[in-house]
């Protein structure tokens, strides 16, 4: 038999986010229960689950479930939708809480607003040039402006913002649904990547991500973080400064610092309902 629970509906500028509090019991949901709960025709509909669990090291630690039933290291605009949860449950309106994520303990400050939480500022730690989830783990060397194997002319940037990235300076947008689910998958990236496709203005970016485990989204935080960075390593934007990231779902303002040490993202966030679901048992 089903279980019911208590589900919370976020977005962050139309990345969507169904949000389950599992502090009391610590457990997780599975790779099918994240499944249904995004599946926008028999289950709730989102591009991820937030499972909100107990932690020692910050108020509360972040698992990302991706639509497919992989999990993520990081999700951007999740944690801002965590945020705004965690807080407007709590009756308190802190200026910075610790969330726990596998980016490890990052420091959000809510900004307050008529509906509780409007927006969220969060210290999303190092930029990482190497990493084991980027072509630099078996190579060493940063995977930086470098031709992308079995893809002539396309040069891309691996970031890893706890989670991995592709990013694609001066490609047309429209690329994304094409070329996406491929470079999600090539070999170089042995978890898969999120691949940004990004156009470079006078005054900041615009992009289209195609995500891991859920294809093309309205927004992707950790994205923007990743293109932000791929573009002040290229000098075509400058570093220390609050960049515009302009998404299909709306716009982010990132902060590159000369040292990639803590990369600063910058971004609203809204709630859009809860429930009470029959949520198929765990397996
Ligand atoms: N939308 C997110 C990223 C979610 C995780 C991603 N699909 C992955 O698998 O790494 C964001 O806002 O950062």
């Amino acid at each position: 038999m089903d279980a019911s629970e208590r589900i919370f509906k976020y977005h962050g500028l139309g990345n969507d986010f169904v949000v389950l509090d599992r502090r009391r019991t610590g457990v997780d949901i599975d790779a099918e229960q994240s499944r249904w709960l995004c599946d926008r025709r028999r289950g709730i509909g989102a591009d991820g689950v937030l499972a909100i669990l107990p932690s020692s090291r910050g108020l509360a630690r972040m698992v990302v479930h991706n639509a497919d039933g992989s999990i993520a290291e990081m999700c951007g605009n999740g944690l801002r939708c965590a945020v705004k949860y965690l807080v407007d449950h709590s009756g308190q309106h802190p200026a910075l809480i610790d969330v726990e994520t596998g980016a490890g303990v990052l420091t959000c400050e809510p900004g307050y607003g008529d509906g509780g939480v409007v927006g969220v500022d969060i210290s999303m730690g190092p930029a990482r040039l190497v990493a084991a989830n980027l072509p630099s783990g078996t190579t060493g060397q940063p995977f930086v402006g470098a031709p992308v194997p079995g893809h002539e002319g396309l040069l891309g940037t691996a970031v890893n913002m706890g989670n991995p990235h592709l990013v694609l300076l001066d490609q047309p947008l429209e690329a994304a649904e094409r070329l996406g689910p491929g470079l999600e998958r090539h070999p170089a990236f042995p978890d898969r990547t999120n691949v940004e496709f990004v156009r470079v203005d006078e005054d900041g970016l615009t992009v289209v991500v195609w995500e891991r485990g859920c294809g093309l989204t309205q927004a992707c935080g950790t994205g923007a973080c990743a293109s932000a960075v791929a573009a002040v390593l290229a000098k075509r934007l400058p570093s220390n400064a609050w960049l515009r990231v302009t998404l299909p779902g709306g716009d982010l303002r990132i902060r590159v610092p000369d040292d990639l040490s803590d990369i600063r993202l910058r971004g609203p966030v809204a709630f859009v309902f809860e429930g009470v679901v029959a949520l198929p048992r765990a397996r």
